[in-house]
């Protein structure tokens, strides 16, 4: 969230200047607070960055249990020496993260693990600041934009952003502030979204549309934002208008960060998003993007809300799920399939932990045993283990804890190559044998395994097997080798 002026791009939002007080603790503003520095349970370790009205550092928890998260984000809103008009709105960004924090949890939502207020009397600038405590990411998605994202990369992690919104909006809220410096990803590269300050929850008869204060990010405001009526409760938001941010967003992640809307600063783009709005400039997306993505993304930027308003998150997700494989999706000469152009990037993640569009479960396991198989005895079992700390232990089988099972091992491990059914942490399945070689994958504990295993599905669900990752089970039974997969849709 910003409305700051002098932001890294210009940001700020119309009718609403307001300009940051100048910076009384004498030191680079990402420098906050040093390393060492104690807040409650947690110890600084290192400045992450700032926005425009908070600096994030690193920490680590350094009084706590041993199952409780280590790495966390030390988010500071500092109060002091703020105008009064200032020091409402910091704390009506800390109030929407907190409550937000408070009721809303979601494997693709960073969470927020708690809130302390400094008190530093020696120190005016801190004393009053909150600390938003939340789970650690590694980068953003700001970070990959220069380099670019081959297709299959981009896939998930547009698959991925579509999870966090479509369970943002089916919960009633929109994030309001949505760009690629608000979706984080993990250490094992997965995508959480982030920066809760303008979320707004959904009222109206229908639970349509919020009030949101009049901020926000330039690039990625809707048309009909530019000339929204600020009433007392802030302007109108409806989730059409992060389905627009979305679209800006997957334009970038194609378009090795270049806008859709030209412009050499972001009001010249501004009035270049107005323009196409009323009619009156074409669409012109960079042909850098992909066919399929530049479909999705001129639909996320229908000029109306009532026009995009038929492209949910949801709905999305579903497209995506159908979305014909491309050149680089099929395997690469080398026998790694779909790793030649992520460079750097890692081959394929376990993303699949969620999966919003018809899952089904698996319906034969009782007391964990899957006694549903199709043929007479396996050769082997195993159980399945889910890296997610808060999903084992469970037994109310939460679609957000339920693991996906390929249907091609050798194609990239994405909600395109998964069977309707779906497996939860210690389920037992049977196995037929068991694959060296297939598409590598890394699990959230950072474990890499090209190893697949074929397990058996119930009698009634449409095909006789289908894969989990090695990675997915802490079992190793000695069953034959598969024979070397035909390719499957
Ligand atoms: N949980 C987190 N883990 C790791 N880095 C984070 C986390 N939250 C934020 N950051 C990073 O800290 C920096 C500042 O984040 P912040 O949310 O304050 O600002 P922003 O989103 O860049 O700007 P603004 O909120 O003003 O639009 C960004 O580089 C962001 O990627």
């Amino acid at each position: 969230m910003t409305d700051m002026p002098a932001h890294r791009d210009g940001r700020r939002t119309g009718g609403d200047t307001v300009h940051r007080p100048a910076d009384t603790s004498g030191s680079d503003r990402t420098e906050l607070l040093p390393p060492g520095y104690r807040v409650s349970r947690w110890e600084v370790t290192e400045s992450i960055g700032a926005g425009g009205w908070a600096t994030v550092h690193a920490g680590r928890l350094v009084e706590g249990d041993a199952d409780e998260q280590e790495a966390v984000a030390l988010k500071v809103l500092p109060t002091a020496g703020l105008a009064p008009r200032q020091a409402r709105k910091v704390a009506e960004t800390a109030r929407r993260e907190v409550e937000f924090g408070r009721r809303s949890s979601h494997p693709r939502l960073i969470r927020l693990l708690d809130t302390v207020v400094l008190s530093e009397p020696d120190h005016p600038f801190l004393d009053g600041a909150i600390v938003l405590v939340m789970e650690r990411a590694e980068r953003s998605l700001r970070d990959l934009l220069d380099a670019g994202v081959s297709e299959a990369e981009g896939a998930r992690l547009v698959t991925e952003i579509c999870e966090g919104l479509a369970h943002l909006h089916r919960s009633g809220w929109v994030h309001g502030d949505l760009k690629p410096d608000n979706i984080l990803l993990m250490a094992d590269g997965s995508v959480k979204l982030s920066d809760f300050g303008l979320v707004t929850e959904l009222t109206g008869t229908h639970g349509t549309h919020g009030y949101a204060p009049p901020m926000g990010t330039f690039d990625y405001l809707p048309p009909e934002r530019w000339k929204a009526p600020l009433g007392e409760q802030g302007v109108e938001v409806r989730p059409s208008a992060d389905i627009w941010a979305l679209g800006i967003t997957i334009h970038e992640l194609f378009a090795s960060g270049a806008s859709p809307f030209p412009g050499a600063t972001p009001m010249a783009r501004g009035a270049a998003t107005q323009e196409y709005a009323d009619g009156r400039a074409p669409l012109r997306l960079d042909g850098a993007v992909p066919p399929f993505w530049r479909a999705l993304t001129a639909d996320c930027l229908a000029p109306t809300h009532a026009a995009r308003a038929e492209h949910t998150a949801e709905s999305l997700l579903a497209r995506i799920a159908e979305r014909p494989p491309t050149e680089t999706d099929a395997p690469a000469p080398s026998g790694r399939p779909g790793v030649r152009r992520l460079g750097r990037r890692r081959a394929a993640f376990v993303t699949l932990a969620v999966c919003a569009v018809g899952a089904t479960i698996w319906p034969h396991v009782e007391g964990g045993t899957a006694s549903g198989a199709t043929a007479a005895e396996p050769p082997g079992r195993i159980r399945v283990f889910n890296a997610d700390q808060g999903c084992r232990g469970r037994t109310d089988k939460d679609p957000q804890c339920s693991l996906g099972l390929a249907i091609d091992p050798m194609r990239p491990y994405t909600v395109d190559n998964v069977v309707p059914t779906r497996v939860w942490h210690g389920d037992e399945l049977a196995v037929d044998c068991w694959l060296a070689a297939g598409m590598q994958i890394i699990d959230e504990a950072d474990t890499h395994s090209a190893e697949w295993y074929r397990v058996r599905l119930p009698r009634d669900s449409g095909r006789p097997t289908a894969w989990l990752p090695a990675v997915r089970t802490k079992d190793r039974p000695a069953v034959p080798d598969c024979p070397a997969p035909t390719p499957a849709r």
